[in-house]
């Protein structure tokens, strides 16, 4: 078997090439550039990538790996970049990189290796995989609690995850950074990256603000009064606090963005209550459920995951005639975004995801 390493110049995905090797796989390496390494660098300023693929070489020459650059610049900016602006253009708050592990690593990467001899795309995501009797594969939630990024292969299918491996999945951070330094890793002391995987420590709507006119509008209290001007909304996320520029007119009470109003153009807030009901949720409808094992077609007790950072959230899933599901939640959840992922989990193993209507 041969494994292609998809290798961004960190330190996680270089301990995943180098535990491949040691065991006896096969292996090389390639680092992917996205949009970002050249259509953006007009209005982004300094990148890192330089230094990314610099690592990246350095760390396959170490291991003892070929390794090449591959040019993905225009099928990111078509599958990544058009999707999170085209999201954004219609008023939903869209997933760059749960769509990236599916469209790119998972996909145009994967074919790319498939072209170069290789059976498996391996990354260094904290998540593992198990095979069933059935030879049937789940994704399993990563070894350490603070780095497990299983939410990020909500929407992967049975056929990608065939073809993927996970090799720090059972380790946690310190043991990754440890074998690197113990193996020479030139990149053994690199801090971790941040953020959206493609906008490094670009403020979103700064990037939006290239692509999406600026259309101001009234910001609008609960009680129907215009208390402000928006800069526009794709400026503002639901749950916001700072940065709305209307002063509270009450003692200890704050307002927080509840609703944006996309067809008015109005941005809605109110007091940050747990009892305000458009920030405060115990029940979502989803569509576009993704399922990377089996399907749920009944009313099943199951956990979610709302966000990223977020725990797991006991949860009733009902699917429903159409094709979308009604998910109820144990407690309420905050600041539910339409357009974001809910990712779908029984105990240990990541179900799949769907997408907040
Ligand atoms: N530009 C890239 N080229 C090739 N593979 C990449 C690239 N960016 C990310 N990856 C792969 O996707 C995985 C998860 O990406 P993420 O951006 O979350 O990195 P990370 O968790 O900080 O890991 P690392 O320390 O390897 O950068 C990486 O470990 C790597 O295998």
């Amino acid at each position: 078997m041969k494994i292609m390493a998809a290798l961004s110049g960190g330190v996680d995905s270089a301990v995943a090439a180098l535990l491949l090797k040691q065991q006896g796989y096969d292996v090389c390496g390639a680092y992917m550039k996205t949009w970002m390494n050249e259509d953006a660098s007009s209005f982004m300023g300094d990148c890192p990538w330089h230094q990314d693929i610099i690592d990246a070489e350095a760390c396959a020459k170490k291991i003892g790996i070929d390794f090449e650059v591959v040019d993905f610049i225009k099928e990111y900016r078509e599958q990544i970049v058009e999707y999170m602006v085209d999201g954004y253009k219609r008023g939903i708050t869209p997933n760059p990189d749960v769509m990236c592990n599916r469209r790119m690593k998972f996909g145009k990467f994967l074919d790319f290796a498939k072209s170069r001899g290789c059976d498996v795309v391996a990354t260094g995501h904290y998540c593992a995989s198990t095979e069933n009797f059935d030879g049937t594969k789940d994704l399993l939630i990563g070894a350490d609690p603070s780095k497990d990024q299983s939410y990020f292969l909500a929407m992967i299918t049975q056929a990608q995850l065939q073809s993927a491996s996970f090799p720090i999945g059972s380790l946690l951070k310190s043991e990754v950074r440890e074998i690197a330094k113990m193996n020479g890793l030139p990149n053994c002391d690199k801090k971790d990256s941040q953020g959206i995987c493609f906008l490094g420590k670009i403020k979103i709507q700064d990037f939006l603000r290239e692509f999406i006119e600026e259309k101001p509008g009234d910001i609008i209290n609960a009680e129907g009064k215009t208390v402000g001007r928006h800069k526009g909304l794709f400026n503002y996320t639901i749950g916001q606090r700072k940065g709305i520029g209307v002063p509270s007119n009450t003692d200890n009470k704050n307002y927080v963005v509840v609703a944006k109003d996309f067809e008015n153009n109005v941005l809605r807030i109110d007091f940050d209550s747990p009892t305000q009901p458009d920030l405060w949720k115990t029940e979502v409808e989803v569509e576009n459920i993704n399922w990377i094992n089996k399907t749920l077609s009944e009313e099943t007790e199951i956990e979610t995951r709302v966000r990223y950072r977020d725990g797991l959230v006991k949860s009733k899933f009902t699917p429903l005639s159409d094709g979308t599901a009604r998910v109820e939640f144990s407690e309420p959840q905050r600041a539910i975004a339409s357009g974001q992922i809910l990712a779908l989990y029984r105990g240990n193993t990541l179900l799949g995801g769907a997408v907040y209507k």
